[in-house]
């Protein structure tokens, strides 16, 4: 077995995967993403994306190809080994806010760094200041059923940023907002990442969405591809881009 880069925090090589009921969901990609990077994962529905972050993340068990984070695999971990990682390492942004309802949102916003181990009081203190950044600090004390979906969405990302996670999964973080919030959303989860030295790896499929990335990765179909913008011709009119697998 080869040790991916030491400048990758995350590694894939060869990754291949199936879905339980046999469908296919990759086939065969390898990619770094190097520390402190914002990477966006790009595709049409359906390209492989949100499956792509399951299998980086560890949430779902890698049977061919290889993960690696931090030079450690992570494709050999049992589930629990996976599930302590992705809980002290990883952050993780669905684009449906799912938040427990019965805690209110700074208790939710505070969960992931309580179970890490910090204080009631000290998640406390680090939750309201996300939540705060993300225009919801006003709604702490409210309980998610009082929240509108893109409240609820916003504390998603706080409680994701909150333990300053080494990776964070985003996965189209904005699809439930209102387009005029998105870049101010998106902005602060960018600027975070930056400031806290977060890498991030974010499925979307808004080409502004991957302009805030430092790098893009296409897929289609499972695959890496390639875009290439043809310049603009009589021949090559109205078909400007094309992909190539790579
Ligand atoms: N649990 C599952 N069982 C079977 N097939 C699945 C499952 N999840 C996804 N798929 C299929 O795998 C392929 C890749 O899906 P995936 O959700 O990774 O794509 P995506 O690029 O994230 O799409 P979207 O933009 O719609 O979220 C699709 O054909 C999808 O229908």
């Amino acid at each position: 077995m080869e040790a991916p880069p030491d400048n990758d925090v995350l590694w894939a090589r060869a990754l291949h995967f199936r879905h339980p009921d046999g469908s296919p969901g990759l086939a065969g990609i390898s990619l770094g993403v190097r520390e402190s990077e914002i990477l966006a994962v790009t595709g049409p529905r359906g390209s492989g994306k949100t499956t792509l972050l399951r299998c980086l993340s560890g949430l779902v068990p890698v049977r061919e190809g290889e993960v690696w984070f931090n030079s450690s695999p992570v494709h050999t971990l049992g589930p629990m080994a996976r599930e302590r990682l992705r809980r002290d390492r990883f952050g993780w942004i669905d684009p449906v806010p799912v938040l427990v309802p019965e805690l209110n949102v700074w208790e939710n916003a505070a969960l992931p760094l309580m179970l890490r181990g910090t204080s009631r009081r000290r998640a406390k203190v680090a939750a309201l200041e996300w939540l705060e950044r993300l225009d919801v600090g006003d709604r702490s004390r409210a309980h998610p059923h009082e929240l509108q979906q893109a409240e609820r969405q916003r504390v998603s990302i706080a409680r994701a940023l909150a333990p300053a996670p080494s990776v964070l999964f985003a996965d189209e973080p904005t699809a439930p907002l209102h387009r005029a919030d998105r870049t101010h959303v998106l902005r602060t989860l960018t600027t975070a990442a930056r400031s806290h030295g977060i890498t991030v790896v974010l499925a979307t499929n808004d080409p502004d969405t991957a302009a805030l990335a430092d790098r893009t990765v296409s897929l289609l179909d499972g695959r890496r591809v390639q875009t290439l913008h043809l310049p603009q011709t009589p021949e090559t009119e109205g078909r400007a881009a094309c992909s190539l697998s790579v």
